[in-house]
């Protein structure tokens, strides 16, 4: 049995000498190497906390102690050591999660994988805990993208405005997000490192005061916790001491006695304290160290001898909007971009490498980014504002007041729409479409194949004076989907037979789900049941034409990968309303649930929106209106 299949909890670690703890390390990194290639997952964050994971758990007690991550992508290491070695099934459906999981373990806090938002959890649970009268650490692990995001000085402040209150930050510093961390922060992070007079000296601690028995090792202790004018001999650590938070570090975060022996002081510290950990993301496994995009920080399934996919992968909407933007850019010298710390996920590559000067990383903080496009919209430009739809969720107030209010022409691109899947809960891009309903004025495209990103793409840009959003799926994009004619400004997918009488159903096709909506019509057909189906290919503000279109069937159904409450489907019923049109709808989408980890197409299964299920609720809707007359 490996050390590492000896450890059935934390406190199995506690007793390891060095020789098996630096063992425990390499058996780490070989199972994580095997089991995320096998599988896929957050395979560079993972490799680069093993001995800062396996430290914080020798000098905490989890989970009396609170151990939080963030965003919780590099939490397979603590998994491994809370009594979770089965990887088998890693973000598959009944397996394990991707993200720290509370039915998982009693090790686990925040399910979220939301950036930034550790310290505030850890804010609360520290007050908790002094309300209550407890003693336990609050121990939070933050990376240094996360630390790029607003939500976490929000509660730096706030920690820092409580010296009698422990609490302990580790900041897990691997100078990148995906690609390396931008901003003054992750500057002042690096001027940390760099200090050779600080270096030397840590390097001579480590060599000769931990060698030196008893004395030696407190006194290399105590230079982690000199005070603050031995450090500023050699870097100055203002920024973090000068809020009010006790500054540790640089500490070698594979250096697993160095990181223990600095968690100890920090636990001993009777305020907060951050604890700086310099780690390298990808450590121990060559192919991810030279991935100069970002590490391995996600990898799909692939050999881990020639790091080859093992399913071949075809092109993604993502790809195809990156190549039309960059066109798009070519042509319009106005156009420029933000991402949030993500320029290669989001498909800025191809526009960047061409106009460089054009585009922005402005770390995780949607907010800012929303916030910035507007004062770049009003600078004359316009921005385009490439995100994940669900990490808009946190700009909405920006969209709002920002954006719409002062009726800027940004355009947001929000990738991975719809179910995501193996990302689990808070991954799903399913709101976007409910939330931005609200907005006044905001114009929300949603592409059903291609040629219709690229059209709407190109005319979301030319709309000067409000937001657009342009909104399509983590898949790859499917076969070209064409219109046999025009309602209005929508797209008609499938007229009734020839000759068969009145229509029953106006099915309404809302993004990447119309071939799903044209196999149901078929479907229903079998059934004797004549459907058109349109594309309204822009979602909001609806196409009044939908209204007499509506009032020639007997029944609407209105389908969208987005979730129903508040979607497309609720806003075409107050179209038709409004309208004074009383024909039944039925609207199709995700339900207002969080959806567990499982592939999309399992869960678009399980959630009913499929074909075959479409039609048979169709049906059924006919069968009961039939019923009641
Ligand atoms: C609000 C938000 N925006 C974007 C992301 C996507 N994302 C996931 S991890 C990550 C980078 C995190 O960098 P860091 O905190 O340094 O952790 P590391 O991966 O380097 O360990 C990003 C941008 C997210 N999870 N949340
Ligand atoms: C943790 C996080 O938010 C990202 O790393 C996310 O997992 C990436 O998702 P994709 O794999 O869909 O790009
Ligand atoms: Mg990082």
């Amino acid at each position: 049995m490996s050390i590492l299949e000896s450890i059935r909890g934390p406190r199995d670690l506690k007793a390891l000498s060095e020789g098996e703890l630096d063992e425990l390390a390499e058996d780490i990194r070989e199972f994580l190497i095997q089991a995320v290639a096998r599988t896929g997952g957050h395979l560079g964050p993972n490799l680069g906390v093993v001995e800062l994971t396996i430290a914080l758990h020798r000098v905490f007690d989890s989970p009396v102690d609170r151990v939080l991550w963030d965003t919780g992508h590099q939490a397979y290491v603590h998994k491994l050591l809370t009594g979770r070695q089965d990887f088998s099934k890693l973000r598959g459906k009944g397996g394990l999660s991707g993200y720290p999981s509370r039915a998982e373990s009693e090790h686990d806090v925040i399910e979220n994988s939301h950036a930034s938002t550790v310290l505030g959890w850890a804010d609360g649970l520290a007050k908790a805990r002094d309300v209550r009268g407890g003693d336990s650490h609050v121990v939070a692990v933050i990376g240094d993208g996360a630390l790029t995001g607003g939500m976490a000085w929000e509660a730096l402040n706030n920690i820092a405005a409580a010296r009698d209150r422990r609490l302990v930050i580790v900041v897990n510093d691997n100078e990148r997000s995906y690609a390396p961390t931008i901003g003054g922060l992750a500057a002042h992070l690096s001027t940390l490192r760099l200090t050779d007079g600080y270096e030397r000296a840590l390097a001579w601690g480590k060599e000769v005061l931990q060698n030196t028995p008893v004395v030696g090792r407190q006194l290399y202790g105590s230079l982690h916790g000199a005070k603050k004018g031995f450090k500023d001999a050699f870097q100055p650590q203002g920024m973090f001491e000068d809020l009010g938070i006790k500054y540790l570090g640089p500490i070698d975060g594979h250096d697993v006695a160095a990181v223990e022996a600095a968690l100890h002081t920090a636990r001993r510290f009777s305020g907060p304290v951050l604890v700086h950990c310099l780690t390298e993301k990808g450590r121990g496994y060559p192919p991810a160290l030279q991935d100069e995009a970002d590490h391995f920080h996600t990898v799909g399934a692939m050999d881990p001898l020639t790091c080859e996919p093992l399913a071949p992968s075809a092109p993604s909407w993502t790809s195809v909007f990156a190549e039309e933007l960059a066109a798009v850019g070519e042509e319009r010298p106005d156009v420029v971009a933000l991402t949030a710390a993500m320029p290669g996920p989001v498909g800025l590559g191809p526009f960047a490498e061409r106009f460089p000067d054009r585009v922005w990383d402005v770390g995780i903080a949607e907010q800012h980014a929303a916030t910035s496009a507007a004062g770049l919209a009003t600078g004359g430009l316009h921005p385009v504002v490439a995100v994940y739809a669900t990490f808009l969720n946190r700009a909405f107030d920006q969209v709002l007041m920002d954006v719409a209010l002062h009726r800027c022409g940004v355009t947001f691109v929000l990738d991975r729409a719809g179910v995501t899947g193996s990302d689990g809960p808070s991954h799903n891009g399913m709101w976007d479409m409910s939330v931005l309903q609200v907005v006044p004025g905001l114009r929300i495209a949603a592409p059903r194949d291609a040629d219709q990103l690229r059209a709407q793409l190109r005319e979301a840009v030319a709309v000067d004076d409000a937001p657009t959003v342009v909104r399509f799926p983590k898949e790859s994009v499917g076969e070209p989907v064409p219109a046999v004619g025009r309602a209005g400004g929508m797209d008609v997918l499938r007229r009734p037979a020839e000759g068969a009488g009145a229509p029953d159903v106006l099915l309404v096709s809302a993004g990447a789900l119309a071939p799903a909506c044209l196999r149901a019509a078929e479907l229903l057909q079998a059934r004797g049941v004549e459907c058109t189906v349109v594309d309204p290919r822009w979602v909001k503000p609806l196409d009044e034409q939908l209204v007499p279109l509506a009032g020639r069937h007997r029944l609407v159904a209105v389908v969208e990968d987005n979730s129903r409450t508040g979607g497309v489907g609720w806003a075409v019923g107050q179209l038709l309303r409004d309208a004074g049109c009383d024909v039944p709808l039925r609207a199709f989408g995700i339900p207002e649930r969080f959806l567990p980890h499982a592939k999309r197409g399992e869960l678009l299964a399980d959630i009913g929106l499929t074909p075959v299920e479409i039609a048979g609720r169709i049906s059924a809707a006919l069968a009961r209106k039939e019923n009641a007359e």
